[in-house]
């Protein structure tokens, strides 16, 4: 597997804040790798980082294999916030500024607007955009360069709901075409319906790095009933529990990734012990998510 992006113990420092701690990930390519966390916890502070409009405090990261330089920088294409276009130019006449700023070939603006679908109002005047409109021209003119990898920073905020949609079509038709894409969102929901992997950043630490077919399957857990003297013992060696907690005479069996409670039954019964009761759950990521967000408050 390609490696586009490793991070490796990344800090920064703000004063006595430490807006990212000890941060280490790794991006493939062809990922829509997704940065969650709520507001605070450090994602723009990171994105900054990665794109050189920040200083690390710490720690180190490198693209394609290699350490950041300005040539590397190219084949990045970022959006951090809505770039600033004359309101008074059209579109085309924004993206040839942006074109011969970056040395982009112009012949490319007509295939952006298009593959953003700003191609019938491409000599309107930006004033006259929506919202949503105006988030599709900054994401045109990140593609201008037509680059490997594209950093995104909550890319549908402020906009309505069809705008919303049409953002997040456009990022998986972009990552449909191989590009790898980087994007911040404290937004559980556009996490999981745009993004391939994620992590979670909690006040700048990382709480959890994977997939996000993995996590969408749920993590099952298991009530089982049984009158065995043993139980909790039992329960407690099953090496594919991850938790086990006792409520009224009822167990809770938090299973680990890919354990069934026909396996757990099974296994009980190889123990000689017989259940009266069996009750699967599955987790949603959404109470994944808020469960692993409060476990770190307690931690
Ligand atoms: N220039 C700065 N000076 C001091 N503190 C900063 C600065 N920039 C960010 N911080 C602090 O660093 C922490 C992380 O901020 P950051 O903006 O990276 O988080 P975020 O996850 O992107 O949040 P949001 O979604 O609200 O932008 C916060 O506590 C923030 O107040």
């Amino acid at each position: 597997m390609d490696t586009v992006l490793k991070i490796e113990n990344l800090t920064k420092q703000y004063g006595r804040i430490t807006a990212v701690r000890n941060l280490s990930l790794e991006v493939h390519r062809g990922n829509v790798f997704g940065i969650l966390g709520p507001n605070g916890s450090g994602k723009t502070t990171t994105l900054g980082i990665l794109l050189d409009v920040i200083k690390k405090t710490s720690g180190s990261f490198s693209w394609f294999g290699q350490p950041p330089t300005k040539e590397m920088r190219k084949k990045i294409g970022a959006i951090l916030e809505t770039p600033i276009f004359y309101p008074y130019l059209s579109a085309v006449k924004n993206l040839e500024i942006v074109a011969e700023i970056k040395g982009a070939p112009v012949d490319r603006i007509e295939p952006v607007l298009k593959k953003v679908e700003l191609y019938e109002r491409r000599h309107d005047k930006f004033r006259t955009y929506s919202l949503g409109m105006k988030q599709r021209l900054s994401i045109a003119s990140a593609l201008l360069c037509d680059p490997e990898v594209m950093i995104l920073d909550e890319p549908t905020n402020g906009l309505d709901p069809q705008g919303i949609a049409e953002i997040r079509e456009l990022i998986k038709q972009i990552a449909r075409e191989g590009k790898t894409i980087i994007l911040a969102s404290h937004l559980l929901d556009e996490v999981q319906k745009v993004c391939t992997h994620f992590c979670v950043l909690k006040r700048g630490s990382l709480l959890y790095s994977g997939s996000v077919e993995e996590v969408n399957k749920g993590v099952e857990s298991v009530e089982v009933i049984a009158d065995a003297s043993d139980m909790e013992m039992v329960l407690q060696g099953y090496p594919m529990a991850a938790k086990v907690v006792e409520e009224d005479g009822k167990y809770i069996v938090t299973l680990e990734n890919g354990a069934r409670a026909a396996d757990l039954n099974a296994y009980l019964f190889s123990k000689g012990i017989t259940i009266s009761h069996l009750l699967t759950q599955r987790k949603s990521l959404e109470k994944q998510f808020l469960e692993l967000l409060a476990e770190s408050d307690n931690a």
